[in-house]
């Protein structure tokens, strides 16, 4: 289990600083794939740092797995925004480079590196450098790169945002595949509601509130089953999450 409890984050900027978490209190358990969706400047990506343990807490504590986080920790894996690649490196030094930083790897990584590039379909690609790549292709880079390292959690800033409609629909599909097969402990931000629903076991809706405050938390047990996309239950759980956002956006006297 992942415990967030009672902390608080503060940003210092200049003299003047922004709290973006007071007193907050998530648990995540083993194997949920979490959603985090809500507006810009809400405080999603601030959230997976704490938990990266890139960002400390100004108070509270945080414990993943029964530990608490010092600092980073070598099972969590955080795929950024901008896909994290080196531009210098091609798509099979780029996969295979946590492994080659991390020295815990004594015997021979390649197996593991061309067993993930083929299950990415980046076998033709290999060669390749980030600048040659479509979005697609850069963000199954950082996939690859991510699961080489057989993490226990996977953390994800929007990984998805940049790519068109149907490349996008693939990857979604390709995420859940892992998850699935993996049983990896997830949490994922996006802005789009169809892919917090298509993704999240558990969705939690935040609301920019200086501090933040989670407006809404939906488990969503049918993530995963075939054609769930299409049905009665998945359009019902869109119009909700829309709903808690879409009313996020009003001020209290409006309710
Ligand atoms: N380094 C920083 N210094 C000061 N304030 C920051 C810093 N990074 C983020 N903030 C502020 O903290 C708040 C939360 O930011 P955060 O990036 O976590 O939001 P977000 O929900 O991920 O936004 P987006 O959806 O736009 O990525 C915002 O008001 C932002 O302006």
């Amino acid at each position: 289990m992942i415990e967030v409890s009672h902390c608080d984050f503060i940003y210092n900027q200049g003299k003047s600083q922004v709290k973006v978490y007071d007193d907050f209190n998530l648990t995540i358990e083993r194997g949920e794939s979490l959603v985090l969706i809500g507006p810009s400047g809400c405080g999603k990506s601030t959230l997976l740092y704490l938990l990266s343990g890139l960002l400390k807490p100004t108070a509270g504590n945080i414990k993943i797995f029964s530990e608490s986080v010092k600092g980073t920790r070598q099972k969590t894996a955080f795929i950024l925004q901008e896909y994290g690649l080196f531009p210098w490196l091609t798509v099979e030094q780029n996969v295979s480079l946590g492994l080659r930083v991390r020295h815990t790897v004594k015997r021979n990584y390649k197996p593991l590196v061309e067993e993930m590039i083929r299950k990415m379909g980046l076998g033709e690609v290999k060669h390749n450098f980030p600048s040659q790549l479509s979005g697609g292709q850069r963000q199954r880079v950082a996939l690859a790169r991510a699961l080489t390292l057989q993490p226990d959690l996977l953390l994800m800033d929007e990984p998805l945002s940049a790519l068109d409609a149907l490349t996008r629909e693939r990857l979604q599909g390709l995420l859940l595949e892992i998850w699935q097969e993996q049983r990896l402990t997830t949490v994922l931000v996006t802005h789009s509601i169809e892919e917090a629903v298509f993704l999240g076991s558990r969705i939690l809706v935040l609301l920019d509130g200086r501090p933040t405050k989670v407006v809404g938390e939906i488990s969503n047990p049918l993530v995963g089953k075939p054609g769930y996309r299409q049905t009665e239950e998945f359009f019902q759980k869109t119009s909700y999450v829309r709903s808690l956002l879409e009313r996020g956006g009003l001020d209290e006297s409006a309710r």
